[in-house]
């Protein structure tokens, strides 16, 4: 995980800006130099970035105008569907070209984040696919994104491997390895450190040009057998926007002097509008395309961005939009009669369950509901599929290959003609199932969780045995957004209860005051972590605390509570006893969590999607974020944070109040990514934004607590008895 602990390097960034880089005329670049970096970030490789970007960015601005025309449709009453005028496309009969050799087997593919260990873990993972991701999995900062760009090129020369300290263990490629697709970000997100001709880059471009500049070669070379690049693109709303990609392949491919159709990218159909122009955007892509993929997670976010202004039709609970939902399964079937009648992949989507180390039977259930889900999936038509963690490759491949025999894909066996009757309304029926108060409580403790976890540089995280990302964070967000806007009523124990602001408050109050509890069982964990960091000083990442203990270690800890336990008895563990407890004095001052924020906002954090509300255009309290009111003390200790890079007074800050902070802010805000009114922020919900909690480290299941929420959007969710334990009304009085 790459955190704010960087920020130390940020003086130099302040002194040479883009200067440090050799950079084309009409760049600027804002992010700290690093000589890494500048492996990258080439004139060269940005001369092909800055041609792009002059060549397509009118298109782009095009796009991005429709969306907001379609968004005004929707918003007066109007439902996306099928495009008249493109019904000799969807009639039609052609084809794909044919898919190349080295992708035809695609039955289990992972995904991650861009991270340096992560990578080699996932293309030694025995997937045939790994898709490295510039977007859902990854926190935006300068860091993140550039140390991507680093890793992957080391991986493509086949060079890269890490060394981890805590465990003294080296990690380096297999001999045999997955194939490489890389996500960059959307359309949508510009890239605020790289300035070109005054303006912020389109954040897909940089992904995609440094990343093709840079490796297509040795690509071609050593993974694609003559093919290549591959990507996946994400967050298409319409075939327009498939078209300016399929421009921009073609200009890589003149610059490089490689053969048309070279490059090859599937398309993750995960907004609404789109799965209305499947065999369009497959049109537009037809040199280029390796099929589509059901973008679950996101297309379920989708729905409820698009029908913002419908209050008819609001979601359920999160965790009862599964794919046995009318519209879900509508949905995948279309995708795969869509792929297979143009020749290419119908990808299935990510299951969010990641092994249960320390409970078997939990374990045994979670990979169960992976199985069922993926057993539908590959029975409906699938060619394969997704997994989040390299533990459940095996189940996954075991369910494709029982049911695929030895074909490496379905796409000439399996057509799915049936699929052809599919209507309208069938892809858009109204979900079905209850919104409850601990639907409503679940939401606000995973976004509260995940955003103070993206703030501080980790994109996915695991909340509560599941695996969280941008794309299903973003889920509980709008869906308590879309609650509050329209008041809703709740069902089970909530019933009769309305979500007004004063209750959602009052329940981002009482889930921070459950986080408290939960993480404080984890403080003993990190307490242990810090023991074994102290020497030399633990000027360290502290994030990888709990893997370092073992099982037995865990639940003593646990049994015995807070600060106390066989493990912390000698000087090393007093002496870090005492520094944490300093840190934790330190942590709890509200000027240094406002001086965070701020560094946060002023460094790291130019390209938020979803999170500008850190910016200093505050409109907020007239003390916060304000420098001047910051005490001198804060001065300080910004001064320290910036001569020691890794602080680790600097991990401590990660912090739950930042992510409170934003899912307040950001449950008020349009339901857009990429604009906030900041004058629409909340002050009423809680008195007080900025109250730091404690450091967020994995979330486990609180002692008696069941540990299977169900994930899958295959099984209707089971109770927790924990919560149902108080009448939410009494709670709140
Ligand atoms: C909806 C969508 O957009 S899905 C696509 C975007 N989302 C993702 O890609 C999420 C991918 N998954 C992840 O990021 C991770 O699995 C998480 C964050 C959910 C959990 O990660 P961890 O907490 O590290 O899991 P855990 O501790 O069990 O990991 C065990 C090992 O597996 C590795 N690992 C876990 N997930 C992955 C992964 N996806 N790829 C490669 N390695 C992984 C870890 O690095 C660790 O390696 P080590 O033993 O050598 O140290
Ligand atoms: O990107 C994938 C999704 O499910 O969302």
């Amino acid at each position: 995980m790459m955190g704010f602990g960087t920020y130390g390097n940020l003086l130099p960034m302040k002194k040479k800006g883009g200067r440090g880089y050799d950079v084309p005329e009409g760049v600027d670049i804002r992010g700290r130099y690093d000589e890494e970096f500048a492996k990258i970030l080439t004139k060269d490789a940005l001369q092909f970035v800055v041609d792009l970007q002059r060549e397509f960015r009118n298109h782009v601005n095009y796009a991005m105008e429709c969306r907001k025309e379609a968004k005004r449709r929707y918003n007066q009453g109007a439902l996306p569907g099928f495009d008249p005028a493109t019904r000799n496309i969807r009639e039609g009969v052609w084809t794909c070209a044919p898919v190349p050799p080295a992708v035809a087997d695609r039955r289990v593919e992972i995904t991650g984040p861009v991270e340096r260990k992560m990578i080699i873990n996932a293309l030694n993972s025995g997937a045939k696919v790994f898709m490295a991701d510039f977007e859902d999995a990854l926190s935006p900062s300068w860091e993140n994104l550039m140390r991507g760009q680093v890793n992957l090129k080391d991986a493509v020369d086949g060079t890269i491997s890490f060394h981890d300290k805590a465990r003294n263990r080296d990690y380096k490629l297999n001999d045999q390895i997955a194939k490489l697709f890389v996500r960059p970000r959307g359309w949508h997100l510009p890239e605020a450190h790289i300035l070109i001709d005054g303006e912020p880059a389109t954040g897909c471009l940089v992904d995609f040009g440094l990343y093709f500049y840079h490796n297509y070669a040795k690509f071609r070379q050593n993974q694609g057998a003559g093919f290549g690049p591959f990507f996946y693109l994400p967050k298409m709303e319409h075939s327009r926007e498939a078209k300016i990609w399929n421009n921009v392949f073609e200009r890589a491919e003149k610059m490089a002097g490689i053969e048309r159709g070279s490059i090859r990218a599937t398309v993750l159909i995960e907004t609404l509008p789109a799965v209305f122009q499947m065999d369009e955007i497959l049109y537009e892509l037809r040199d280029h395309s390796v099929g589509l993929n059901c973008g679950r997670w996101d297309y379920i976010f989708s729905y409820v961005k698009t029908f913002q202004a419908h209050p008819d039709r609001l979601l359920p609970d999160r965790f009862q939009v599964g794919m046995t939902q009318h519209f879900m399964r509508s949905y995948s079937e279309l995708l795969i009669r869509t792929c297979h009648r143009r020749g290419v992949h119908a990808m299935g989507g990510m299951a969010a369950q990641i092994p249960i180390r320390d409970d078997p039977a939990a374990n045994e259930a979670a990979l169960d509901l992976v199985r069922k889900d993926k057993l539908r999936e590959v029975k409906a038509g699938h060619d394969g599929t997704w997994a989040a963690h390299p533990g459940l490759i095996s189940v996954c491949m075991e369910v494709f290959t029982n049911n695929m025999g030895n074909a490496p894909n379905q796409i000439q066996n399996v057509k799915r003609e049936d699929a052809a009757a599919l209507t309208e309304e069938d892809l858009l029926q109204r979900p079905r199932g209850v919104r409850t108060m601990e639907g409503l409580r679940l939401n606000t403790r995973v976004g509260i969780q995940y955003l103070a976890a993206w703030l501080t540089g980790s994109g996915s995280v695991p909340l509560y045995n599941l695996m969280e990302d941008a794309a299903t964070a973003e889920i509980s967000r709008v869906q308590n957004w879309q609650w509050l806007k329209y008041e809703v009523e709740l069902d089970g124990d909530g019933l009769g209860v309305k979500v007004t602001k004063e209750l959602f408050g009052r329940v981002v109050e009482e889930e921070m005051t459950r986080i408290e509890s939960e993480l404080e069982l984890c403080e003993v964990d990190l307490l242990h972590c810090l023991s074994q960091l102290i020497h030399p000083f633990p000027y360290n990442l502290l994030q990888r605390h709990d893997d370092d203990l073992c099982l037995e270690c865990k639940r003593k800890e646990r049994r015995k509570g807070r600060n106390s336990g066989s493990v912390l008895d000698n000087t090393r563990v007093i002496a870090v006893q005492f520094i944490y407890n300093a840190v934790q004095f330190i942590y709890r001052s509200k000027s240094l969590q406002r001086l965070f924020l701020l560094s946060a906002s002023l460094f790291d954090f130019p390209n938020s999607p979803f999170l500008s509300f850190i910016s200093l255009r505050t409109t907020e309290t007239p003390t916060s974020y304000n420098p001047t009111a910051l005490s001198p003390f804060s001065f300080l200790f910004l001064f320290f944070s910036l001569i020691f890079p890794n602080s680790p007074f600097l991990s401590l800050l990660e912090n739950t109040g930042a992510g409170r902070k934003g899912l307040i802010y950001a449950t008020n805000q349009d339901l857009s990514r990429q604009t906030f009114n900041e004058e629409e922020a909340v002050h009423s919900i809680t008195q007080d934004y900025y109250s730091i909690k404690t450091k967020i480290i994995k979330q486990k299941p609180l002692p008696g607590e069941t540990h299977s929420i169900s994930s899958s959007p295959l099984e209707p969710p089971r109770r927790r008895s924990e919560l149902a334990l108080t009448h939410p009304t009494s709670r709140l009085k």
